[in-house]
């Protein structure tokens, strides 16, 4: 049976509706069911030059396999004309629309992963909705109370205990629970969909210095250690806390399979100085499949021939092998 898989566009002043166009170029053994606005789709396949004719998605149709430059689409039409680069909140309803819709036929079964165009969070709360990003959102529609941010690149996965938190509120996050649970569902994850018999997870502290014994922060005494040993009791392959400053060095990665970071811009930025534009988002513990590319909207490149389609390649091929898992 054909796949269906679901790319989400995202931003339509962004470069999504641009990353989509780009996909459909090719072949690809799946049947790719894009959610964005049809008309901003066509627009933008004809200011890259691109070729792309479109149909609307029937669900009642057989799947079949996707053929170069023509599109199944999920309209889901913008409020107000849109232009590459400006935003307006009037069209951020269609956007989260569309991750309603696309999260509604994950878990249904109608399309075995989604993938996931880069939204701007900032013009999304300015229309009135509350909403921190796709991981949080996927969660929440899936009544799923934690779930796991991890980046990958080649020779480097990252995971998250805390994802999109005002700095001032991360250390009240990292609780005993969040952090043992986070471990827990990273072994599982990466033992069941991306087959590591016994991954060996690296876990930071907090503060400077893993919190130097107590002098900088208590945190991993009393928090972080605990939940660690906990872990290790459960047969996880886990150490740590390690320095957030030291444990990204080759020599430690080299015996890493992930290493699990307590706050965003503690692990990203390492993993984005390694492999940005060739990197992933995988949202682990949801009861679905869900890729994303590895970068922003890029309001300044939409509609540009200045848009890097690796990433996005990268997490549609990884939702087609997962599914196959
Ligand atoms: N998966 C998602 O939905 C994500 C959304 N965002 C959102 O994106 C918005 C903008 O974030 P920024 O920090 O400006 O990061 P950004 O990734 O959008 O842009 C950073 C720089 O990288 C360039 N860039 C990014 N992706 C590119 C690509 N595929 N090809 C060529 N150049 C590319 C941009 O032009 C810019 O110069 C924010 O609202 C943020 O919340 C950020 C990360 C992930
Ligand atoms: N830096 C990654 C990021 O912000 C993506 O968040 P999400 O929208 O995938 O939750």
């Amino acid at each position: 049976m054909v796949a269906r898989i679901a790319f989400t566009a995202g931003e339509p002043a962004g470069i999504g509706p641009d990353l989509l166009v780009k996909l459909a170029q090719q072949d690809w053994p799946v049947q790719l069911i894009g959610l964005a606005d049809r008309n901003v789709l066509l627009e933008r396949a004809t200011q890259l030059g691109l070729p792309l004719t479109i149909s609307a998605y029937d669900p009642s149709q057989a799947a079949v396999p996707h053929q170069a430059q023509h599109l199944t689409v999920i309209d889901c039409p913008s409020a107000t004309p849109v232009h590459p680069g400006r935003l307006d909140s009037l069209n951020s309803r269609a956007v989260v629309a569309s991750l309603e819709r696309a999260a509604q036929g994950a878990l249904s079964g109608e399309f075995s992963a989604i993938v996931t165009g880069p939204v701007h969070k900032g013009v999304i709360n300015e229309a009135g909705i509350t909403f921190s990003g796709h991981t949080e959102f996927f969660a929440h529609i899936s009544k799923t109370p934690r779930v796991v941010m991890m980046l990958a690149t080649t020779g480097l996965r990252v995971a998250l205990v805390t994802t999109h938190l005002p700095l001032r509120d991360v250390a009240d996050a990292i609780t005993p629970a969040a952090v043992t649970e986070t471990i827990d569902i990273v072994a599982s994850e990466l033992q069941q969909r991306f087959g590591l018999q016994q991954p060996r997870i690296l876990v930071t502290g907090l503060n400077p210095h893993a919190g130097e014994q107590g002098h900088l922060g208590r945190e991993e005494l009393e928090v972080i250690t605990p939940a660690i040993e906990q872990a290790q009791r459960a047969g996880i392959a886990v150490t740590g806390p390690w320095p957030a400053d030291t444990i990204f060095q080759p020599d430690y990665l080299r015996q890493a399979d992930c290493v699990i970071a307590m706050y965003h811009d503690q692990g990203l930025p390492v993993l984005k100085y390694k492999g940005f534009g060739d990197a992933i988002n995988i949202t682990l513990g949801l009861p679905f499949i869900r890729t994303s590319v590895d970068h922003g909207t890029a309001l300044d490149r939409a509609g540009t021939a200045e848009i890097h389609v690796g990433s996005a390649k990268l997490a549609l091929q990884t939702a087609i092998e997962m599914s196959q898992v």
